[in-house]
């Protein structure tokens, strides 16, 4: 590193606080801030430890916002996700986000004379154009609105056979929503085919069943979508795709974020739309965690996780680059929000030595989303990050309790251990009990986050450190669809609707602990304060100002 790096990286010390404390950062994933209600999770569970952080209101407790504009997405009607919230508590400034990146591609036509479209459009003349994705709108992972236009606009710049591919969602929607949308976009291929492109649905799945893994927890979730989708093989087939989530849902037990795989076939039996050489593929989530197993499959030469049988000689583009350390996947439509020199990133230029830790499904979240969508360290002999293998193949409702124990006691073994001046993790229950609808599961996951932060909280006190409590959007607050008013919705059933979704709400950040200075409180003059404010807080909190381009710390330092 030249001396000219080393004054880029350098952070100012602060002048009032001091270095050397150990610094907990907990987010707790899915933990937003709502009325007491029976279909709110956090205020019917037992969270003896929350609840006591809040009685520092105003000046060790308040509230942040963690949707909308806030981290960076098109609106304050976007619900806020775990990729845009650790972004932001990781990078500390607002990016304008994937799902806001295509809009703009899309609105403005960019999209079609950007290298990764023209890269594809070398395969339309002779090979088929292939659509994989999320099929919601959602909002977190992609959005029918931008399927419907990209749609349309490859057709109009010579796409002649196109065959989508799709997830059910269930999770970012409500369960059973998938009908709905499956007929807006028969709606649109029929249109398509009137002026003459071959456009059909070939194959589908439930996203947590079918490719939209994420964190190398389960390959097999990749392979059955490889199966149907490359191959045109799948346990379920079908004449449509509507006929398919109808009957599929028939089971009673059946829900849009599992469905089996199926594959469209034509009068004769045949699959009418496996990859095969010569053809282009886009997968159209713009978010990355859950395309990137995918886009390995689909990029990489050498690839041994799983058999795909057939590796196609394709073309291949994300809609946008995913990973941005591994580059993948190499060609996309619409570039990725450059996220750079994230806190972390200083902080290791500045001798901070961090342990990161989850379990699988929220791993990358502290790690890859928390450092701009990079994967990997910035510098091994400074950083560790401990992954907790998840449970595979069991729906969270049954294991409410996760690993929230495991991971709190993992940190508590490194701040314990004094290698490290922050030990950062994510307690995943609330958000992953939550998406499972479940509202007596999601009470027994909120109130193990609780016991896993109290376990944390201890240790800080013991070694005379600081805390930081927050979270990265809401969820198990509120498992009730609403009306306007608030009052929780009924369906034809008679029973009230439930919301596996993220929510609007903001979230709390506590500060605390033996080593934070008594004379440290948040200030009153920030009152929009949101995510990324949090990394000018934390830097504080190791004794550095944050860079002059970061949004404004949280903290003041009282002079009385
Ligand atoms: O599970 C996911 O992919 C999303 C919801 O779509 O949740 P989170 O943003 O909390 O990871
Ligand atoms: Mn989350
Ligand atoms: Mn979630």
């Amino acid at each position: 590193m030249g001396s000219s790096d080393r004054n880029l990286w350098k952070l100012e010390d602060h002048p009032k606080l001091p270095k050397g404390k150990p610094v907990a950062v907990v987010v707790l994933d899915g933990w937003g801030e709502a009325s007491p209600d029976p279909y709110n999770c956090i205020h019917v569970a037992d969270t003896p430890t929350m609840d006591s952080l809040k009685k520092g209101a105003p000046e060790k407790w308040r509230l942040i916002k963690a949707h909308g504009t806030a981290v960076g997405l098109p609106s304050d009607d976007d619900m806020g996700n775990s990729e845009v919230g650790h972004n932001a508590l990781g990078a500390g400034r607002i990016y304008a986000q994937g799902a806001k990146l295509v809009d703009l591609a899309l609105a403005s036509g960019k999209i079609y004379e950007g290298e990764g479209f023209k890269y594809i459009q070398e395969c339309f003349k002779n090979g088929t154009l292939h659509l994989i994705g999320l099929l919601s709108d959602g909002g977190v992972h992609s959005r029918l609105d931008q399927l419907q236009l990209l749609l349309k606009g490859s057709a109009e710049h010579g796409a002649k056979r196109i065959r989508i591919h799709f997830l059910t969602d269930g999770r970012d929607v409500v369960d059973g929503s998938s009908v709905g949308f499956v007929e807006t976009l028969e709606n649109d291929l029929r249109q398509l085919r009137e002026k003459g492109v071959d456009a059909q649905i070939a194959s589908g799945g439930g996203r947590m069943y079918v490719t939209m893994d994420r964190y190398e927890n389960d390959w097999d979730v990749v392979k059955r979508g490889w199966d149907a989708q490359v191959l045109g093989e799948a346990p379920y087939k079908f004449k449509s795709a509507i006929e398919a989530v109808k009957k599929l849902r028939e089971d009673p037990k059946a829900n849009d974020q599992y469905l089996p795989p199926f594959v469209i076939v034509d009068e004769n039996g045949k699959p009418v739309g496996p990859i095969v050489d010569g053809d282009a593929v886009v997968t159209f989530n713009f978010r990355a965690d859950r395309m990137v197993m995918l886009a390995k499959a689909l990029e990489y030469e050498d690839f041994d996780k799983f058999d795909r049988v057939r590796f196609p000689k394709i073309r291949y583009a994300g809609m946008l680059q995913y990973d941005g350390e591994l580059k993948l996947p190499s060609h996309f439509l619409v570039s990725p929000p450059e996220i750079q020199r994230t806190s972390g990133e200083y902080l290791v230029h500045n001798s901070i030595r961090t342990f990161a830790c989850s379990e699988t499904v929220k791993f990358g979240h502290v790690t890859f989303f928390w450092n701009g969508n990079r994967s990997g360290y910035f510098n091994p002999e400074l950083e560790e990050y401990v992954e907790i293998p998840s449970d595979i193949g069991i729906p969270f409702n049954v294991q409410p309790k996760m690993k929230a124990l495991e991971i709190a006691e993992k940190a508590r073994d490194a701040i314990l251990s004094r290698k490290y001046d922050q030990v950062r993790v994510n307690i995943p229950n609330g958000d992953m009990v939550g998406h499972t609808g479940d509202v007596k599961a999601t009470i027994i996951g909120c109130k193990a986050a609780d016991e896993a932060v109290k376990t944390i909280l201890d240790t800080v006190e013991q070694v005379g450190g600081i805390y930081v409590v927050t979270a990265d959007h809401g969820n198990a607050e509120d498992m009730a669809k609403r009306n306007k008013s608030g009052q929780p919705l009924v369906g034809k059933d008679g029973n009230v609707q439930i919301l596996t979704s993220h929510t609007l709400r903001p979230v709390p950040i506590a500060i605390g602990g033996p080593g934070l200075l008594p004379s440290v409180r948040f200030r009153k003059d920030i009152q929009e304060a949101g995510l990324a404010n949090v990394a000018a807080t934390v830097m504080n909190f190791h004794g550095f100002e944050a860079p002059s381009d970061y949004e404004p710390t949280l903290i003041e330092v009282a002079d009385n």
